[in-house]
C-alpha cells in the first residue's frame, strides 16, 4: 500500500484545515462585532428556549400540586415572543454581514486579477477564474457568519442543556450522551465527503464558465463552423459534473440532516426506557423524566446546528481553497506611478525613448522552447523601425518584452538606457502607446475606447487624433456619435474602424514610444495611406517600433530590423536590406516590391 505517502498526505490536510480556519478568521475579523452581535441574538433566542422545559415543569408541578399557572403561562409567552425577536434580528444582522464578506472577498479578487502577470492567466483558464469570483465567494456567505453563529450557539447551548440535563439525573444523560457519540462517530465519517464533493462541483462550475467564454470568444467561429451542438455538449458536460458532484454533496448533507434527529430518537427511546424503569421504581418523579425527554428534544437544535456548521465549513472550505489558489498566483508590482497618465493636459512635449535589446534570451515557460536567442539591436529615441520577418519568428514577443508583460530569460531589455525591470512599471508603460496584434476594442462607447489609455484626453485632442486616423466620417455617420456603443469587443464596428481606433487610442496617449504590431494590416488603399501618415507625424516626435508582414508598409522606415527564428538576421534600411539580406530580398520579392532580386534559377 502506500503506506510512504501517507503521513505526507495527512500532514498536508491537516495544515490545509489551519489555513482554512486562518482564511475563514480573515474574512470574519473585520465583521466581528456585527458577529457577536448576531451571535448574542442567537444566544438570547436560545436561552428563550432553554428556559422553556423548566417552565414546564414547573408548570406540570403546580398543577400537581393545585397551584395557579396564570403567571407561568404570562412569563412562557414572553419567553417565546422576545426569543423569536430576538432570534430574527440576529437573523438579519448575520445575512447582512455575510453580504458585507462576501462583497470584501470579491473586492480583493477583483482587485487582484487585473494585476495578475501575463504568464500566470496563460495558464489559467478565464472563464475559471470568473466564475471563483462570481461563484465561489458566494458561498463564504454562510460559512462565515451563520456557521460561525450556529457553532458558537450549539456549542453553548449543548452545554447548558447537558448541565441541566446533568442535574435532573446523570444517569439519563449517560445513556443520552452514549447515542449521541455513536450517531457523531458515524458523521465525522461522513463530514470530509461533503467537503471533496463540493470542490469538484465548483471546480465544475469553473469548467463551465470557461466553456462558454471559450465559444462567446469566438461566437462567428462556432457558428459558421457549425460547432453549436458540440459547445453545447462541451459546456453541458461541465454542467452534468457539477450536478453529479452537487447530488452527491446533497446525498451527504441528507444523511447528516438526519443523522442529529436519528441520534435524538434513539437517544429518546432509550431514556424511555431506562428513565420509565426509574420511574417506577420511585428513583425519579414523573415530572423530571418529561423535563428530561422535553431537554432531549431540544438537544435536536444544538446538534442540528453544529452539523449545518459542519456541513457549511466543508462546502466553505473547498470556496476557501480555491479563492486562496488565486491569492497564490503572481501579480505584478504595484507602484506610486500614476497608472495612466494624462498625458493630454501635460505640458511639457514628451521626448521620444530609446530602445535597446542587450544579448536578450526568452522562453515562456521552463521547458518551452526558446523563442529568443541572443537578440541584439537599438533604436535611437525619434524615427520609425520596422520589424520583419516569418510568421512565428518572435517579433510581437519583443514588444511583450519592452512593456514587461514578461520579463527577458537573459539579457537586459532598455527603454532610455534603463533596464525595464527599474522602471516602475506603471511609468514604463504610461511613456509606452501600445496596439496589440489583434487590435481589441472593448465593449462601451466610441469615447471610452478613444480616451481608454488617456483618460483626461480633451474634445480637441480626440477631434485631431480622429482626423488624423480618418475616423471623422464614421463618427459622423454613427447615430451618437462618439457616445455609440461598439458591442462587445467592437462587435459593431468594421476590422478596418477597430484598428484605426485601436491607433487612434494610442495616439491619444502621446507616448514617447509607439508599439504598432500588425496595426493596419486590415486598412483598405486610402485609409492606410492617411494612417500611415499620421504614424510618419508621430515618429517625427515619437519612436515608433511597428511589426508588419507587408513589407510595403515600412520600406520608409529609417531602419528594419530582419528577424527570424528568434534571431536578429540583418539590420538596415529597405534598399541595404534588399541588397545584404537574402531573406529579406525573398520577402521582397515574394512581395513584387523589387521583382528584380527574385531568387535566379
Ligand atoms: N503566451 C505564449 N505562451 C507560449 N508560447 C507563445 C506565447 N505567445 C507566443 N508564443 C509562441 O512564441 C513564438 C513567437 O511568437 P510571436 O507572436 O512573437 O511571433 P511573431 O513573429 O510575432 O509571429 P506573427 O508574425 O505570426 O505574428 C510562436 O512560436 C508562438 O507560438
Amino acid at each position: 500500500m502506500n503506506t510512504a505517502s501517507a503521513p505526507e498526505t495527512t500532514g498536508a490536510e491537516s495544515l490545509r484545515a489551519r489555513e482554512t480556519l486562518k482564511a475563514l478568521y480573515g474574512y470574519v475579523r473585520p465583521h466581528r462585532w456585527p458577529v457577536a452581535l448576531g451571535l448574542l441574538c442567537a444566544l438570547a433566542g436560545a436561552a428563550g428556549g432553554l428556559l422553556q422545559p423548566l417552565a414546564t415543569k414547573t408548570l406540570v408541578d403546580r398543577l400537581s400540586s393545585g397551584g395557579t399557572i396564570a403567571t407561568v403561562l404570562l412569563a412562557l409567552t414572553v419567553l417565546v415572543l422576545l426569543s423569536t425577536v430576538a432570534e430574527a434580528f440576529g437573523a438579519y444582522v448575520l445575512e447582512r454581514t455575510a453580504e458585507s464578506v462576501v462583497l470584501a472577498a470579491r473586492r480583493s479578487l477583483i482587485g487582484r486579477m487585473l494585476r495578475l502577470r501575463l504568464p500566470e492567466v496563460d495558464r489559467m483558464q478565464p472563464g475559471d477564474l470568473m466564475s471563483r469570483v462570481t461563484s465561489d465567494t458566494t458561498l463564504l456567505r454562510a460559512v462565515s457568519t451563520q456557521a460561525v453563529v450556529n457553532a458558537a450557539t450549539g456549542a453553548v447551548t449543548l452545554v447548558a442543556a447537558v448541565v441541566v440535563m446533568a442535574f435532573l439525573d446523570a444517569l439519563l444523560l449517560g445513556v443520552t450522551l452514549g447515542v449521541v457519540a455513536v450517531v457523531g462517530a458515524g458523521v465525522a465519517l461522513v463530514m470530509p465527503k461533503i467537503g471533496q464533493a463540493a470542490e469538484r462541483a465548483q471546480a465544475a462550475v469553473g469548467d463551465m464558465s470557461t466553456g462558454l467564454e471559450r465559444a462567446f470568444g469566438a461566437f462567428r467561429t462556432v457558428k459558421a463552423s457549425g460547432a453549436e451542438q458540440r459547445e453545447t455538449a462541451r459546456v453541458e458536460a461541465s454542467a452534468r459534473r457539477a450536478w453529479r458532484h452537487g447530488v452527491r454533496s446533497a446525498k451527504w448533507e441528507a444523511v447528516l440532516g438526519s443523522a442529529d434527529n436519528l441520534a435524538v430518537q434513539l437517544a429518546f427511546l432509550a431514556v424511555l426506557a431506562v428513565g420509565g424503569a426509574r420511574v417506577a421504581a420511585g428513583a425519579i418523579p414523573v415530572s423530571t423524566l418529561i423535563a428530561f425527554l422535553l431537554y432531549l428534544f431540544y438537544l435536536m437544535e444544538p446538534v442540528y446546528k453544529l452539523v449545518d456548521a459542519a456541513t457549511h465549513y466543508q462546502e466553505g472550505a473547498a470556496a476557501i481553497a480555491r479563492i486562496k489558489q488565486v491569492d497564490g498566483l503572481a501579480t505584478e508590482p504595484q507602484d506610486g506611478h500614476r497608472p495612466a497618465r494624462d498625458t493630454a493636459t501635460d505640458a511639457v512635449r514628451p521626448r521620444a525613448a530609446s530602445v535597446c535589446f542587450e544579448e536578450v534570451s526568452f522562453r515562456y515557460r521552463a521547458g518551452l522552447p526558446y523563442i529568443h536567442q541572443q537578440v541584439d539591436f537599438e533604436v535611437p529615441g525619434g524615427g520609425m523601425t520596422a520589424f520583419v520577418g516569418p510568421s512565428g519568428a518572435g517579433k510581437s514577443t519583443l514588444f511583450a518584452l519592452v512593456e514587461r508583460f514578461y520579463e527577458a530569460t537573459g539579457g537586459r531589455v532598455l527603454v532610455d538606457g534603463k533596464d525595464v525591470r527599474q522602471w516602475p512599471l506603471s511609468e514604463l508603460r504610461s511613456v509606452i502607446g501600445y496596439v496589440e496584434q489583434d487590435a481589441p476594442v472593448l465593449a462601451g462607447t466610441l469615447r471610452e475606447n478613444l480616451a481608454f489609455a488617456a483618460p483626461g484626453a480633451l474634445d480637441d485632442d480626440i477631434r485631431e487624433v480622429l482626423a488624423r486616423t480618418r475616423l471623422d466620417a464614421l463618427v459622423e455617420r454613427l447615430p451618437h456619435g462618439l457616445d455609440t456603443l461598439v458591442g462587445h469587443r467592437g462587435s459593431k464596428l468594421s476590422g478596418g474602424e477597430r484598428q484605426r481606433i485601436a491607433i487612434a487610442r494610442a495616439l491619444l496617449r502621446k507616448p514617447r514610444l509607439l508599439l504598432l504590431d500588425e496595426a493596419t494590416s486590415q486598412l483598405d488603399a486610402v485609409n492606410e495611406l492617411a494612417v500611415r501618415d499620421a504614424i510618419a507625424a508621430a515618429a517625427r516626435e515619437t519612436t515608433v517600433l511597428v511589426v508588419a508582414h507587408r513589407l510595403s508598409t515600412v520600406t520608409d522606415a529609417d531602419r528594419i530590423v530582419v528577424m527570424d527564428a528568434g534571431r536578429v538576421r540583418a539590420i538596415g534600411t529597405h534598399e541595404e536590406l534588399v541588397e545584404k539580406d537574402e531573406l529579406y530580398a525573398q520577402l521582397a520579392a515574394s512581395q513584387l516590391l523589387t521583382p528584380e532580386v527574385l531568387p535566379h534559377g
